[in-house]
């Protein structure tokens, strides 16, 4: 045995003292969702996202630094025709059939006593998401990270595409806007709209716009993330909706908030986005306040772009998920497992 060795072996103590005890990271038990839906947009592709996700390392990037991550498999589903046609809402049927699936593996996550992460799928999926979340936990605060806003009413929308409404879908304040929706009766719009804040916009629609005046929505736009920068606008955000840290905070992160030189491959790129080192910030911000319930990360499209356009988008959006869930950039300290007693890796 060398010298350095030997030193090492005296000061073995030392190193417990310095590594993190699995059993402290309450945080750091997630389920992982996947969303193979796409029909709430018209590009093919975004369904490959869980997979295209997963096969990248999600999940064990959470793992290597500790997170206890059980994969719930994609989720699945039957379409029940609605026997009625509804205007403006392409691909309903599959939407309402989808969705009331997505809120109960959701709900089950967190039932389970798991964070829950999502991977989508196009951001129609927010709709099964929230709900399921809001069923587990009650009133919620959400954080929707997006360059558009995605509060289109069936009567607003520009395009007919699910995932332009999903917000609109949630909140209580505009459910007198939309008609009676077959299949959705398990969704009732629950969330207040002062609970939910934005960052990232840059597209946004005229009637969206008009919604986000009417009712004050917390919105921070590109130029906000400029005059304030990433960090003020986050802790902005969270204190309007979450001021005292009792709600359960629900992120729902559109690749598409970054800028199209971070995140290509996507169906509804904007230009002038946030950098990776801004989602990056905000996720670590959402981290640190400790209220994070579930977070969505959707419509990363694997059939949009090259293939290096694919790796940079699936490689930031790996960096913004583990950042969410406790990844420091700073560093980890080592893990030691085994030496916690009565330490057992749940099922
Ligand atoms: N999740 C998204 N990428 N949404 C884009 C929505 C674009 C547009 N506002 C619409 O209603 O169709
Ligand atoms: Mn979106
Ligand atoms: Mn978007």
């Amino acid at each position: 045995m060398n010298a350095v060795r030997r030193i090492l072996q005296q000061h073995r103590p030392a190193k417990r003292v310095f590594a993190r005890l699995l059993s402290d990271q309450s945080t750091c038990r997630v389920g992982v969702v996947g969303v193979p839906f796409e029909k709430g947009q018209r590009n093919t592709g975004v369904s490959r996202g869980p997979e295209v996700l997963r096969a990248a390392g999600v999940i064990q990037d959470l793992s290597s630094f500790g997170c206890d991550v059980k994969d719930y498999g994609d989720v699945k589903y039957e379409v029940v025709p609605a026997g009625k046609q509804l205007s403006n809402m392409r691909e309903y049927d599959d939407f309402a059939a989808c969705m009331e699936k997505v809120s109960s593996s959701v709900k089950q996550v967190l039932s389970d006593g798991r964070l829950c992460l999502s991977l989508g799928g196009d951001h129609s999926m927010g709709v099964g998401t929230i709900d399921g979340h809001y069923q587990a936990k009650g009133d919620l605060a959400v954080l929707w990270i997006d360059a558009h806003a995605d509060i289109n009413t069936s009567a607003t929308s520009p395009t007919g595409n699910l995932h332009g409404m999903p917000v609109a879908l949630l909140v209580k304040e505009l459910a007198d806007y939309w008609p009676y929706l077959p299949n959705m009766d398990w969704q009732v719009p629950m969330l207040s709209i002062k609970n939910i804040a934005y960052i990232g916009l840059r597209s946004v629609d005229e009637y969206e716009r008009l919604i986000l005046e009417k009712f004050g929505v917390t919105a921070y736009a590109m130029e906000d993330v400029e005059r304030l920068g990433v960090h003020e606008v986050t802790q902005r955000a969270l204190e309007a909706i979450n001021p005292n840290g009792e709600r359960s905070l629900h992120v729902s992160f559109d690749i598409d908030s970054l800028d199209p030189l971070e995140a290509p491959s996507t169906g509804t790129t904007e230009r002038g986005g946030l950098s990776l080192r801004e989602g990056v910030h905000i996720m670590e911000t959402v981290f640190a306040s400790g209220t994070l319930g579930a977070m969505d990360l959707v419509e990363v499209n694997p059939l949009i772009g090259s293939e290096k356009d694919v790796k940079i988008t699936v490689d930031a959006a790996r960096q913004v998920v583990r950042a969410g869930f406790g990844y420091k950039r700073r560093g980890m300290p080592p893990l030691l497992k085994q030496e916690i007693p009565g330490y057992q890796k749940a099922d």
